[in-house]
C-alpha cells in the first residue's frame, strides 16, 4: 500500500470557533477543492465550535471522565454533525470521503493509553476511500468516557499507518514567535516553550502547546500551516512550521 499523509483540519479553521455549531462553509469548500484529485490521505478534523462546549458543559476532558450516557451522546452527536458537514464538502468535490467514528473504534486503558485498531482504516484506504475521522469522546476503563483530541488521533494514525507525513492546517500560518513571525523549524520543546499558549476559545484539549508537544514525540515529519498553504503542503510538504 502507498504511504499515506495524515491531514488535520483544525476545528478553528473549518468552524467559526466563537459561534455555536457554525461551520465556515466557504473555508471548508475551499479546502475540499484543494484536496480534490489527491490520493492516499486520511483526514482528521477538530471540534471548533462543535464538540468543545458540550465537553466543557459536562466537565469532560482528556483526563476527566463521565459515566453520564446522555453527556456522551450529546458530545458525540455534535461531532457527528460536524463530520457530516466535512464529508458533504469533500463529497461535493468528488473526494471519496467516508466517516470513521472514533467512539465506536477507539478506547483508553486505565492509565489513559489509547487503543486504536487500524485494520478497518487500512482496508478503507486500500479500497481507495479517504477516511475522515475527528476528535471525539471515547470510553476509558474506570473513568467512563473521556475526550480524544484530533491531534491525538493524528499522532496515533501517523504511527500506526507508518505515514509519510503529517499536516496540521490551523488558523495561524505556523507556530509563531513573540514577534508574530512563523518559526520555520522546531526540533525541541525547550526552544519554543516561551512562545506557546493554549487556544483563544473554549478548547478542552489544549491549543498550540499540546500540538507541538505531541508532534515532537512523533517519528514522522509534521508541518503546522494555515489554510492558504494547504496546496503547498500537498505539493512538496513545505509549508509553515516544520516539526521533526
Ligand atoms: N506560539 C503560537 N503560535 C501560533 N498559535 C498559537 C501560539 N500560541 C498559542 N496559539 C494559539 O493556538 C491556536 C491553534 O490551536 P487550536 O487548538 O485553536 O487549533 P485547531 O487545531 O485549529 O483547533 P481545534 O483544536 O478545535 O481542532 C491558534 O489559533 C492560537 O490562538
Ligand atoms: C471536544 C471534542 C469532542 C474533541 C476535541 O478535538 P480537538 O478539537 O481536535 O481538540
Amino acid at each position: 500500500m502507498p504511504r499515506v499523509i495524515v491531514l488535520k483540519l483544525g476545528g478553528s479553521v473549518i468552524t467559526e470557533k466563537d459561534r455555536e455549531e457554525t461551520v465556515d462553509e466557504e473555508r471548508l469548500a475551499s479546502l475540499a477543492e484543494t484536496l480534490a484529485g489527491h490520493e492516499d490521505f486520511v483526514v482528521v478534523h477538530g471540534a471548533g465550535s462543535f464538540g468543545h462546549r458540550y465537553a466543557a458543559k459536562h466537565g469532560v476532558s482528556r483526563t476527566e471522565g463521565t459515566h453520564d450516557a446522555a453527556a456522551v451522546r450529546e458530545i458525540h452527536a455534535s461531532m457527528e454533525r460536524l463530520n457530516g458537514h466535512v464529508l458533504g464538502a469533500l463529497g461535493a468535490e468528488d473526494v471519496p470521503a467516508v466517516p470513521v467514528d472514533p467512539f465506536s473504534l477507539a478506547y483508553r486503558s486505565r492509565d489513559g493509553t489509547l487503543g486504536l485498531p487500524l485494520d478497518g482504516i487500512e482496508t478503507t484506504l486500500a479500497e481507495g476511500f479517504v477516511p475522515v475521522t475527528y476528535g471525539d469522546v471515547i470510553t476509558q476503563r474506570e473513568k467512563g468516557a473521556t475526550i480524544i483530541s484530533g491531534d491525538e488521533l493524528v499522532v496515533a494514525l501517523a504511527e500506526g499507518l507508518d505515514a509519510d507525513g503529517v499536516g496540521l492546517c490551523s488558523t495561524v500560518p505556523g507556530v509563531l514567535d513573540d514577534t508574530g513571525a512563523v518559526i520555520p523549524r522546531i526540533g525541541s520543546y525547550d526552544e519554543v516553550e516561551a512562545y506557546l499558549g493554549g487556544s483563544e476559545s473554549t478548547d478542552v484539549t489544549g491549543g498550540m502547546a499540546a500540538k507541538v508537544r505531541a508532534l515532537l514525540n512523533l517519528d514522522v515529519p509534521a508541518s503546522v500551516f494555515g489554510p492558504d498553504a494547504l496546496e503547498a503542503f500537498l505539493a512538496d510538504g513545505s509549508a509553515g512550521t516544520r516539526i521533526d
